[in-house]
């Protein structure tokens, strides 16, 4: 068909979207659906480029000279962070994995069985070559690609269709008992919101974070930290020895009350910091093993920060009565603290296993779907203590479960929505802290210090300390203030800035927030600041009377939010609409608002049924094609923008979603249903009379193969597929697993 099909005059073959190759789930997904929506745009002279940004993609691009010329890849995350600075951008992100050192020591294992030459990961780098490789290591490891696109603040909601979808087809909610014994425990003394100290800086300068030691030798531990006028600078550090207390006693009072114990971090995002503290909770709660056998281990490489996973698979290096003891030891620990949260409790893998395993934006929200509870090692859900740490955020949980307690589990078919606005540019806040964070070696002080030589900032710190900085721009601060009153106007609704008054950084936040207000028409618009926990109460009184309140908060709650409400309201925060609308004016079109979704890949590799759903992909891809047509004011794209909008509420409607189940319609499924509706769309509208006339053909023939196409689909799930490998799937075999349709792949073929 597209031979029949050139683009009409004034349309050039300029206008390319990228669409991000990633990992796991919406990897497999792309394999099936990318090709549909190449040929549909290509109708309209837009071109979809991929760009990969998989954490396999990633260290390939990191170790050219370890590689064959035809194994190395581009650096294609560095080329598209540069772009999202343009005006020219118009990017759709999938999510992607942000790397635990398992997850990338996994990943480099699979390269190097592939023939990637690419060298370990040194644990304890020792030679200065070593240092280098783990520096590059790093570069790659945890939340490294997210913070580089985000050029923008950001835009998270549920779409109309969507909440609509839910009202009438509820996920299910677990029960509320008033009885629930789960509770969060948090620190609230010596923790990062304790300690907190913030200034706002009056100019442009250079400043530098330097350790003095108690005997005056001063320490570099960050040479030039350049800032701008207007930028808020915070410092602030996690005491070790008041962590450790802290710790120790949740082990104990889960232990007396009888509820399972389990930890909530983000050692994704915040990789310095958040697996230190998950290894001192792993020493903490098994401390027979590190007193009696913590030397060996450190020696054997076997570091607490990666989990008990590693310790586990790591123990054949050991001294056979060192590995036994070792395994004695975690078996004793194991049975005489509280019981773990787990993870996957028929494989024995805890809480404790592997730092990412249980991140703290996913994992506090799932448990509150389900009554309060997470699976016991029995098998079966049980009351839970989930110990968060540091308190700067911890009382939202806390809230929501306090509510729940009282007034039972919300109800998706009633409840109201709290969309996001997030301020997340330019690394903003403790999101872009990880050069900055420190474990602090020596007894003295931390000193953040101006080109003048003036202290900022200063904290007193001891030797297992966590010292972090963290910095604001302003230029993002205005954004967010304005993006804030802008999503007021459009929905009515009231808006309000989740800031803690009593909390340093908030509270310069705070100064800002009401300077830059008044600089918009805020005239009646309801507009409020209140700290977290009470914009928590606010929120939930609205969310049962079924209203309806925007959040407008800083980079933290911004993830941890979009989690928790459409968790709560639509069942997963895959069906949310992602829009982070760049500063220099391009478009970043976020997929949902979730992960990658690993089990979703281990059920495609046993039973060829993948459940993943695409829904955050149709609106991310809607919405760039809207971006695409008022930006290079391309018709066609709009065109399609609007079919698409349509085409994706039917197959909501009509309920052509994934099912989790195999022998049911999957991911592969659903891609046809949404080809076949966008193309029956195309035929109707009256916009572009050339375009209704081609793809009433291809929709002719996608409604009249319906059968065939489902009998091929379905056809080839319920045994096992070989995808060639899980961080780099050879291309060829994942294509073919994801297109088994040789029908379908026909009737994309006319299209070119
Ligand atoms: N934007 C990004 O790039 C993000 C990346 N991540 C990365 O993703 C990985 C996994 O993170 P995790 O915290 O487990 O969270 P995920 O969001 O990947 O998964 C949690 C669960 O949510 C459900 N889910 C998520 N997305 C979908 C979807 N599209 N369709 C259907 N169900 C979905 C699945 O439930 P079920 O199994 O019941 O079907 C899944 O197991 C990590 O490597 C993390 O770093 C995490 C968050 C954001
Ligand atoms: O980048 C990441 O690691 C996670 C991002 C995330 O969870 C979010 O933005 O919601
Ligand atoms: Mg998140």
């Amino acid at each position: 068909m597209s031979n029949k099909l050139p683009p009409p005059d004034g349309i050039r073959l300029l206008a390319t979207i990228i669409y991000t190759h990633t990992d796991e789930a919406p990897m497999l997904a792309t394999y099936s659906f990318l090709p549909i929506i190449q040929a549909y745009a290509s109708t309209a002279g837009v071109e979809l480029e991929t760009r990969d940004i998989s954490l396999a993609g990633r260290i390939i691009a990191h170790f050219p000279e370890h590689l064959t010329e035809d194994q190395r890849l581009p650096d294609d995350l560095n080329e598209l962070g540069e772009l999202a600075k343009t005006p020219e951008a118009n990017i759709i992100k999938l999510p992607n994995i942000s790397a635990s050192v398992p997850q990338l020591k996994a990943a480099v294992a699979e390269l190097q069985a592939q023939g990637y030459a690419l060298p370990d990961y040194p644990d304890e780098p020792a030679t200065a070559e070593e240092k280098e490789i783990r520096a590059r290591y790093d570069r790659v490891k945890g939340s490294a690609v997210n913070p580089v696109l985000r050029e923008g603040n950001s835009d998270r909601r549920a779409p109309a269709s969507v909440k609509a979808y839910a009202r009438q087809n509820p996920h299910s909610m677990g029960t509320w008992s008033p009885e629930s014994k789960t509770d969060v425990a948090t620190m609230g003394a010596d923790d990062f919101r304790d300690n907190e100290q913030s200034v706002v800086v009056a100019a442009d300068d250079t400043l530098t974070i330097r350790h003095v030691a108690e005997d005056g030798t001063t320490t570099v531990l960050k040479e030039s930290l350049p800032v701008l006028a207007g930028e808020v600078v915070d410092g602030t550090v996690m005491r070790a020895a008041a962590l450790d207390r802290f710790v120790a006693e949740q082990i104990a009072r889960a232990k007396s009350e009888g509820v399972l114990f389990s930890l909530h971090l983000k050692a994704t995002m915040m990789k310095v910091s958040d697996p230190i503290i998950f290894g001192r909770v792993v020493r903490a709660f098994l401390p027979e093993v590190f007193a009696t056998y913590g030397e060996q281990l450190a020696a054997a490489g076997l570091d607490p920060n990666n989990g008990l996973a590693g310790i586990l698979s790591g123990l054949d290096a050991l001294e056979p009565e060192v590995r036994d003891g070792v395994r004695a030891a975690i078996d004793r620990g194991l049975a005489e603290g509280p019981e773990l949260a787990m993870v996957d409790s028929d494989k024995g893998i805890s809480n404790l296993h592997v730092p990412s395993d249980v991140i703290v934006d996913a994992s506090m929200p799932a448990m509150i779907r389900s009554s309060g509870r997470m699976w016991a090692p029995d098998g079966e859900q049980a009351d839970t203590l989930a110990v968060i740490p540091d308190s700067s955020y911890a009382g939202v949980y806390q809230t929501v479960i306090d509510d729940c307690r009282a007034n039972g589990a919300y109800d998706p078919t009633t409840m109201g929505s709290v969309p996001n606005v997030g301020l997340m540019a330019q690394k903003a806040e403790e999101y872009g802290s990880h050069d900055k964070t420190f474990e602090i070696a020596e007894t003295g002080t931390v000193q953040v210090v101006d080109a003048a030589g003036n202290v900022l900032l200063e904290h007193r710190v001891e030797p297992g300390d966590l010292w972090r900085g963290c910095q604001t721009k302003d230029v993002p601060i205005r954004d967010w203030v304005k993006l804030a009153v802008t999503r007021a106007r459009e929905t009515g609704s009231p808006a309000v800035f989740w800031l803690d008054a009593e909390r340093a950084h908030d509270a310069k936040l705070i100064e800002k927030v009401k300077e830059y207000l008044p600089g918009h028409d805020t005239s009646g618009l309801q507009i409020e600041i209140m700290s977290p926990v009470e914009a928590t109460r606010f929120s939930l009184e609205r969310i049962r009377r079924g209203e309806d309140t925007i959040s407008v908060t800083g980079n933290v709650l911004r993830d941890y939010l979009t989690d928790l409400f459409p968790i709560l309201e639509v069942g997963t925060s895959a069906k949310m609409l992602s829009i982070v609308p760049l500063i220099n004016g391009g478009g970043l079109f976020e997929t949902g608002a979730g992960g990658s979704a690993p089990k979703h890949v281990q059920q495609l590799i046993e039973e060829n049924h993948l459940r993943w759903d695409s829904l955050g992909e149709f609106l991310a891809l809607t919405a760039s094609f809207e971006h695409l047509a008022t930006s290079t004011g391309n018709a066609r794209a709009k065109v399609l923008a609007d079919t698409l909008d349509k085409a994706t509420a039917t197959l909501l409607l009509e309920g052509r979603s994934p099912s989790r189940k195999v022998g049911e319609l999957d991911n592969r499924g659903s891609h046809y249903y949404l080809a076949r509706y966008w193309a029956q769309e195309l035929a109707a509208q009256t916009d572009d009379a050339e375009l209704a006339a081609d793809f009433a053909e291809v929709a002719r023939t996608l409604v009249e193969g319906e059968e065939t196409i489902n009998a091929e689909l379905l056809g080839v799930q319920g045994s096992p597929v070989d995808i060639g490998g899980y961080y780099q799937p050879d291309d060829e075999k994942a294509s073919a697993v994801m297109r088994p349709s040789a029908t379908l792949n026909a009737a994309l073929a006319q299209l070119g």
